[in-house]
């Protein structure tokens, strides 16, 4: 069986989970049992818990480094080969993985978002179609405060320090260059109605091959 692996790429809180959720949402009761999944690349964070809580603080987590990719492009080869695989879950509180996985089945269509898909070469030539939410970095860092401070449990003062020390720089050494690699550009973030419903439409289509 032919899969496809469709990557959802761009800066962080630029709206690639909203976007792919969104897609995945509104087709999986529409299709048969197993026929999509979704993946996220921060499962993929390297586990820190050999470090003690004050260290995990300090990592960059916007380099490539962070990321065990290696694991996410064997996973991604056991995928398309047929084979389930357990993806680690990470804990953004703790700055590590905890100790659950998630089992992944090998669905006909996975959609895969992250912050440096599009960045590593090794990964890159996993995937069949590649979309680069382009949301301005302004926009973005409003929104990272929000749900970082309501969801991961951050303070206003480390995410304004977070993103001076990494999250900028690093977006304009790996993440804004890697568009470029991207088949598709999308405006607008997670709620883009047409690139939502054109990203549909194509795995509406692929399915029915
Ligand atoms: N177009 C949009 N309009 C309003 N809010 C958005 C939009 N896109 C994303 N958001 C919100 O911004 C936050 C970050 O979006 P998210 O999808 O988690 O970003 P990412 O996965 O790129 O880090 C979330 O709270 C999300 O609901
Ligand atoms: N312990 C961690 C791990 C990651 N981050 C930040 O998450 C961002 C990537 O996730 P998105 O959902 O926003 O794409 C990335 O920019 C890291 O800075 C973190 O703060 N802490």
């Amino acid at each position: 069986m032919t899969r496809t692996i469709i990557a959802i790429a761009g800066a962080s809180a630029s709206g690639k989970s909203l976007f792919s959720q969104t897609i995945y949402n509104e087709l999986v009761n529409e299709l048969e049992p197993g026929a999509i999944a979704i993946l996220e690349e921060d499962a993929y964070y390297r586990d820190q818990s050999h470090l003690p809580f004050d260290h995990r603080t300090q990592t960059n987590y916007d380099h490539p480094d962070a990321f065990e990719h290696e694991l996410m492009c064997e996973h991604l080869m056991q995928l398309r080969a047929g084979n389930s695989v357990d993806v680690p879950i990470y804990d953004y509180a703790q700055h590590t993985r905890s100790d659950q996985t998630r089992r992944i089945n090998p669905a006909k269509v996975i959609i895969v978002e992250g912050i440096l898909l599009l960045s590593d070469d090794k990964l890159r030539e996993e995937f069949n179609i590649k979309v680069f939410i382009d949301t301005p970095l302004d926009i973005c860092l409003m929104r990272r405060m929000q749900r970082d401070i309501e969801e991961r449990g951050r303070s206003l003062q480390s995410v304004i320090e977070q993103y001076q020390a990494t999250v900028r720089p690093m977006f304009y050494q790996f993440i804004e260059p890697s568009k470029q690699n991207s088949d598709l550009v999308v405006t607008r973030g997670g709620k883009n109605r047409v690139a939502i419903d054109l990203i549909k439409s194509k795995i509406t289509q692929i399915l029915q091959q």
